[in-house]
């Protein structure tokens, strides 16, 4: 009889050496693969005050040319505490041929973001193909997204929004380190 629950036969690695081995289109996003965590602050125009916040990012493969993509924000105060859970994403990257990237992201505000750009050296900058709206979400028109990888184990992240009328312009920025 077979097992009722069994073990997924393909799970997804989380470094370059862990089986299975990465297809050959993830060369440039590579130095991505694992979990970081770090802090950021945002703002925007409509909003009364900054923020801080902190942030986990993953990014996973199973040996097929995409990367799973799951990220988890939570507000902070000015000693680094929790305050409250904040942004969160997941979604897929798509490698193509020379770097160029097709990424599906959605959003429990009702947003999901078809960005496209490129991988190459130690970025990745997505900027918005198409976005889908739920009814209720808010309006947002295009977000520009930098991944820059400025040492080993240190991770940049900057983000563009174009949302509620607001031309796009500065929105968040994270300083991430790779963890464990
Ligand atoms: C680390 C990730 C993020 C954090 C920590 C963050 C944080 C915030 C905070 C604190 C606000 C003010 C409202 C509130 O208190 O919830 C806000 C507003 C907003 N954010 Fe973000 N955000 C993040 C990512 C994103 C992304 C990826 C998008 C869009 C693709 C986005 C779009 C918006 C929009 C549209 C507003 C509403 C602005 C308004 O109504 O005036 N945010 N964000």
């Amino acid at each position: 009889m077979s097992d009722p629950a069994p073990q997924h036969p393909y799970p997804d690695a989380h470094h370059p050496d862990e089986a299975p081995a990465p297809h050959a289109l993830l060369t440039p996003v590579l130095g991505l693969l694992g979990t970081w965590h770090g802090r950021g602050s945002g703002e925007y125009p409509t909003l009364d005050a900054d923020f801080a916040y902190a942030q986990e990012v993953t990014f996973s493969h199973d040996g097929r040319p995409f990367l799973h993509y799951e990220a988890r924000a939570w507000l902070v105060d000015a000693d680094g505490r929790p305050l409250r859970p904040s942004a969160r994403e997941s979604g897929w990257w798509r490698l193509q041929a020379d770097g160029r990237v097709e990424a599906l992201i959605t959003q429990p505000t009702g947003v999901a973001e078809i960005a496209v750009g490129h991988a190459g050296g130690d970025t990745v900058d997505l900027s918005t193909h198409e976005v889908a709206l739920a009814p209720t979400a808010k309006k947002v028109d295009a977000t520009r997204r930098r991944y820059t990888l400025t040492a080993p184990g240190t991770l940049t992240f900057v983000h563009d929004l174009a949302a509620v009328g607001q031309p796009l312009q500065h929105h968040l920025s994270a300083l991430l380190h790779r963890k464990g």
